[in-house]
This record gives C-alpha cells, sequence and structure tokens, in this order.
C-alpha cells in the first residue's frame, strides 16, 4: 500500500526562491512542494505540506500526525539550531523522519552545525539544493519500512 508522506517546512522557508538565492537558489517552495507531490504520486504515495514560522504550529502539525503518517520529512529552518519542542513532538509521536537542508549547514557558521534533530532522524539530507526534497521523497516511498517505523517507536 501507498505511503504516506508530510513535509514540513519552517521559519522563513515561505521565502524559497526570493531569500538569499545564492544560499538558498531560485527555486520557490510552491514549486518544491508540487514537485514532491508528483514524485509521491508517481510512488502510489499520498502527500501533504505544510509552512509555519511559528514553532508551537509546528508542534501542532506534528502531533496531528499521529497515526495518520508514515513518514516525515521536515526542514525545521533556524529551529533545527533551538528547538527542544520541535525534537520532542517529533520523538513523542514516534513517525520516522528525514532532517533536510537546503544549504549545507556544516560550511556556514559554526552555530549552525549543531542540530537538535539529526541525532534522531532515519537520515539526513545536507546542501543538495531543493533536490534534497526529492530524493527525500523517493527515499521515504522506497525505503521507510514497518520495521523501521516500529523501531522508531520504540525510541
Ligand atoms: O532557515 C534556514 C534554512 C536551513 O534549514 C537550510 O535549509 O539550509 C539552514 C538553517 O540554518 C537556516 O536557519
Amino acid at each position: 500500500m501507498g505511503k504516506s508522506i508530510l513535509l514540513i517546512n519552517g521559519p522563513n522557508l515561505n521565502l524559497l526562491g526570493t531569500r538569499e538565492p545564492h544560499i538558498y537558489g531560485h527555486t520557490t517552495l510552491a514549486d518544491v512542494e508540487n514537485d514532491c507531490h508528483g514524485t509521491a504520486a508517481k510512488h502510489g504515495c499520498s502527500f501533504d505540506a505544510f509552512q509555519s514560522n511559528h514553532e508551537g504550529a509546528i508542534v501542532d502539525r506534528i502531533q496531528a500526525a499521529r497515526g495518520r503518517v508514515d513518514g516525515i520529512i521536515i526542514n525545521p529552518g533556524a529551529f533545527t539550531h533551538t528547538s527542544v519542542a520541535i525534537r520532542d513532538a517529533l520523538l513523542g509521536i514516534g513517525i520516522p523522519f528525514i532532517e533536510l537542508h537546503v544549504s549545507n549547514v556544516h560550511a556556514r557558521e559554526p552555530w549552525r552545525h549543531h542540530s537538535y534533530f539529526s541525532d534522531k532522524a532515519s537520515g539526513i539530507i545536507v546542501g543538495l539544493g531543493v533536490h534534497g526534497y526529492k530524493a527525500a521523497v523517493e527515499h521515504v516511498a522506497l525505503n521507510f519500512t514497518e520495521l523501521e517505523k516500529d523501531n522508531r517507536a520504540a525510541l
């Protein structure tokens, strides 16, 4: 059966395409989401996308996914480096997730090197530009297994 995939983007990612294009490129978030939707559909998966600039709204969306989603792809934006609350929400619902960054955070300011998510992520995609989103959808569609889901839930 096709999987259900949720993409979450955090603060300022609504500005993709116009925000610091030398770092994040020229593709808009709408284009990214459409592309992911098409990729998910190609693999028989359902797909939903959510973006918010608000930490609590992201926590709420993650909680609402409990029991309804097989895999989450999340670019927490700046919350990557600050948010225990979003980390706890992901661990609390036991759904495996992929952490994604458009830019190579490890080649940027030292404070971007630390993530509250990486040690719990099923996988991390960093620095592939917006192409990383499609790669993440393909990975969830093809490789996330029930076993992995159970393993994550047991954490
Ligand atoms: O907002 C972002 C975007 C980002 O998550 C990325 O996609 O490269 C990297 C973060 O450090 C930054 O705060």
